[in-house]
């Protein structure tokens, strides 16, 4: 943003001008009082002007980084890695902020269920589908063996859960009217076999709003609106726990295919540890914790350590959903890498966006596309081929990549086989539409695996920080 001062409509010689011949004692003391108002509207402009060429000379100084990728390929995540690894403070410091996430992540899951029992509200979700919703009632009730009177009991205890997700959704979103708890889920159709995402406006400040001491009447009560929504998390965490625990539920999204421990911002399996009273993410809890992006966030990391080669870090976060690619591209100018994420397990999934688009292929297209852009002939890219760890548990599973990838014909489905792969195919790819030769690292990722990505996050340091001295002509 640039800043030039307002045109002064007269600009006297001289200033302060003389006084005017024959003031009176009031004229003199207005006169004063309004020469000391411009003089102190002028001082703020400059130092507007000052702390925003500050603001640039900084942001010259730093490493810019953009992480590009399809949804849920985990910049976000790898971020947060960046954060824990060069700020562990700031990060730990954010802690309370996601335990809300994490809450509203674990009171989505069992939302789900209840609404995919039979007998749940469906009929909007199924609708979405162009079906009814005694469809899934009457497939849920086929194959689970739940009885009536249990589910009752299920439904009238975990009730209050609806309340606690939207005070959490309020409150996440709350400078924010236009994304008010309705909106989030007109935002986010409901898909079935999945939960939907919580998505909050980069830069809406959800972080402090979730610590802010409110002073107005109005907000008073949020803190003890936050302190309730716990509380009632806590008073059903038993029978979240038991409905979770419940061979019938488990039989029952089992015969529909939902997998919900594959899902992203899983925490059915902990219940009782999220919802205690006391409860204290974890780092590996919040690299976990799922919160879709919207737009672009700019994200500024402060080293905390002495002796890093560069101190501060500018990363910019985008939304990866289809509908957001279009709010990327005014950052491909002046940035120092792209980090670019490939989700390697997604190669059976398709896109939420499109179900008729293999998540795999969605992201070729990218890479691709990427590559081609002029935009950003010169820019180092580092390419993370992520979820390693669940494209592993895929294959040991028996599910057949060449199935999805047809070009992979007989390859063994074997994990060290599919990367080495999949990392050609990639290479190739950048080689053949890139402009001109280009700096490209790649590395196999998880990014909940909080030592490994710390090796990988030395060495994109190491890459970038030595590539920029280069193109400085430092070195
Ligand atoms: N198991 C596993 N989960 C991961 C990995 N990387 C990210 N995740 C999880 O995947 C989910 C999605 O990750 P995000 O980082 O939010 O994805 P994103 O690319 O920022 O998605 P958008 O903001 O929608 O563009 C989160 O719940 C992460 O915890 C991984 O390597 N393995
Ligand atoms: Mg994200």
């Amino acid at each position: 943003m640039r800043w030039s001062k307002p045109a002064t409509p007269t600009i006297p010689e001289t200033w302060p001008p003389h006084p005017p011949p024959g003031e009176t004692e009031l004229e003199r003391a207005v006169r004063l009082e309004e020469e000391k108002e411009a003089r102190r509207r002028s001082e703020a402009i400059d130092r507007e002007i000052e702390q925003e060429r500050l603001e640039q000379r900084k942001l010259r100084h730093s490493t810019r980084v953009l992480l590009l990728g399809q949804a849920e390929s985990g910049k976000s995540t790898v971020l947060k890695n960046f954060q824990l690894h060069f700020a562990p403070e700031a990060f730990h410091a954010e802690s309370e902020a996601w335990r809300a996430v994490i809450h509203l992540n674990l009171i989505r899951s069992v939302n789900f269920i209840l609404d995919l029992l039979p007998g749940g509200p469906s009929s909007l979700h199924s609708s979405l589908h162009g079906e009814s919703s005694s469809h899934h009632s009457r497939q849920l009730s086929e194959n689970a063996l739940l009885d009536d009177s249990l589910l009752r009991h299920f439904r009238v205890r975990l009730s209050p859960l609806r309340q606690v997700e939207l005070i959490l959704v309020q409150r996440l979103s709350a400078d924010d009217p236009s994304r008010a708890a309705v909106n989030v889920e007109e935002a986010m159709p409901w898909y079935y076999g999945r939960a939907s995402e919580v998505s909050i406006r980069g830069g809406s400040g959800w972080k402090a709003l979730l610590r802010r001491k409110w002073n107005t009447s109005q907000a008073a009560t949020r803190p003890d609106e936050l302190d309730k929504a716990r509380q009632i998390l806590h008073a059903c965490r038993q029978d979240i726990a038991e409905l979770w625990g419940h061979p019938d539920v488990q039989h029952g999204l089992e015969a529909e295919g939902v997998v919900l421990r594959d899902q992203s911002g899983f925490f059915l399996d902990e219940t009782l540890r999220v919802a205690a009273a006391g409860y204290e993410p974890t780092p590996l809890d919040i690299l976990r914790a799922r919160l879709q992006t919207l737009g672009v966030e700019q994200h500024t990391i402060s080293v905390e350590r002495f002796g890093e080669p560069s101190h501060r870090w500018v990363f910019y976060d985008v939304g990866g959903a289809k509908g957001q690619r279009a709010s990327w591209v005014p950052f491909f100018d002046d940035i120092d890498a792209i980090l670019f994420l490939c989700p390697m397990s997604a190669f059976n999934e398709v896109m939420l966006e499109d179900r008729r688009l293999n998540r795999l292929l969605d992201s070729f297209n990218l890479w691709k596309t990427i590559c081609m852009s002029r935009l950003l002939r010169g820019t180092t890219f580092i390419l993370l081929l992520n979820k390693s760890d669940i494209l592993q548990s895929k294959l040991a599973a028996g599910v057949p990549f060449a199935r999805y990838v047809k070009s992979y014909k007989d390859g063994p489905n074997e994990f060290d086989h599919v990367c080495e792969y999949l990392k050609r195919k990639f290479v190739a790819m950048c080689k053949h539409n890139s402009a001109r030769e280009r700096q490209l690292h790649v590395h196999v990722t998880c990014a909940t695996d909080i030592s490994t990505t710390a090796i990988v996050i030395n060495r994109i340091k190491d890459a970038i920080v030595v590539n920029n001295l280069i193109s400085s002509d430092y070195i």
